[in-house]
């Protein structure tokens, strides 16, 4: 479960910044006082365009950024006040996380199962199962600067997996990989819900977050502009589809 209220972050603008911004702001809210909630066994997808405040969202909720206001719960356990109890409990896969470039797939990987206080059975049988289902069998004893983009993402996947965390908090899981893997990770996600873990991903691609989702809430400009189910999201629809919905939505809100 994860319960946020009224999270807000601002970033204090440098000079540059703010010339760069053609603004006399001192600070940008990048997420503006937002509430939701996740619950365990349900997919909810954080869908917004470019900027729109998604992976400050989800940082602040994986407690690698602080709120500027605002809680954050995590299985009840305040990520603000107990991070490291509230991290054990979190597996957080970013485009920005950094893999050292000099170790493989594998001691990056037995790495973090230790770092967890994962048992050896557990991560032998963990291993093998996601290094099946990405297909790293191939590449595991490569150097991480010898691999491409979409192996180093395999490798992040793995990385976030490997202490079966309760709640998983993907930020644009498919970006960078061909269409065999990215069937692969919304079927991991899928997977996910079927353990009864708690879900949340952000994407800008409706088609994947048609697949998935259960709850969805679009963030525009770092508010939430629109909170449902995707059941009602789909009912409550006036225009021919999905994705033409998000675009009237995002434009009413402009
Ligand atoms: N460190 C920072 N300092 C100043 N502004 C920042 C910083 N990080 C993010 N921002 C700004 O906050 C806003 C939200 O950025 P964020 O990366 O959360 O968006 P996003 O929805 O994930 O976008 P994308 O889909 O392009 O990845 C943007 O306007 C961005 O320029």
């Amino acid at each position: 479960m994860i319960q946020v209220q009224y999270i807000r972050k601002e970033f204090e603008l440098t000079k540059k910044q703010q010339k760069e911004n053609n603004t006399s702001e001192k600070v940008a809210v990048a997420v503006n006082d937002i509430s939701f909630e996740c619950k365990p066994g349900r997919i909810f997808s954080l869908l917004g365009p470019n900027g729109a405040g998604k992976t400050t969202t989800l940082r602040m909720l994986a407690g690698i950024l602080q709120p500027t206001s605002g809680s954050i719960q995590i299985n009840e356990i305040d990520i603000q006040k107990n991070p490291n109890e509230a991290k054990k409990d979190i597996g957080f896969l970013t485009g920005s996380t950094g893999l050292y470039e000099r170790l493989t797939a594998n001691e990056i990987i037995s790495y973090f199962a230790k770092l967890y206080g994962v048992s050896d059975q557990d991560f032998k049988q963990r291993k093998e199962h996601l290094y099946e289902l990405l297909g790293m069998h191939d590449f595991q004893d490569k150097r991480i600067g010898r691999l491409s983009t979409g192996m180093k993402q395999k490798v992040s996947i793995a990385r976030t997996m490997i202490h079966d965390p309760k709640v998983v908090i993907f930020d644009e899981p498919t970006s960078g990989l061909d269409v065999i893997t990215a069937e692969n990770i919304i079927k991991l996600i899928s997977d996910c819900k079927e353990q009864g873990k708690t879900v949340i991903f952000s994407s800008h691609i409706m088609s994947e977050v048609d697949l998935l989702c259960d709850d969805l809430a679009i963030i525009h400009k770092g508010n939430i502009v629109h909170s449902s189910t995707m059941e009602e999201y789909r009912n409550a629809m006036t225009t021919s589809s999905l994705t033409a919905e998000f675009i009237k939505i995002i434009n009413e809100n402009n």
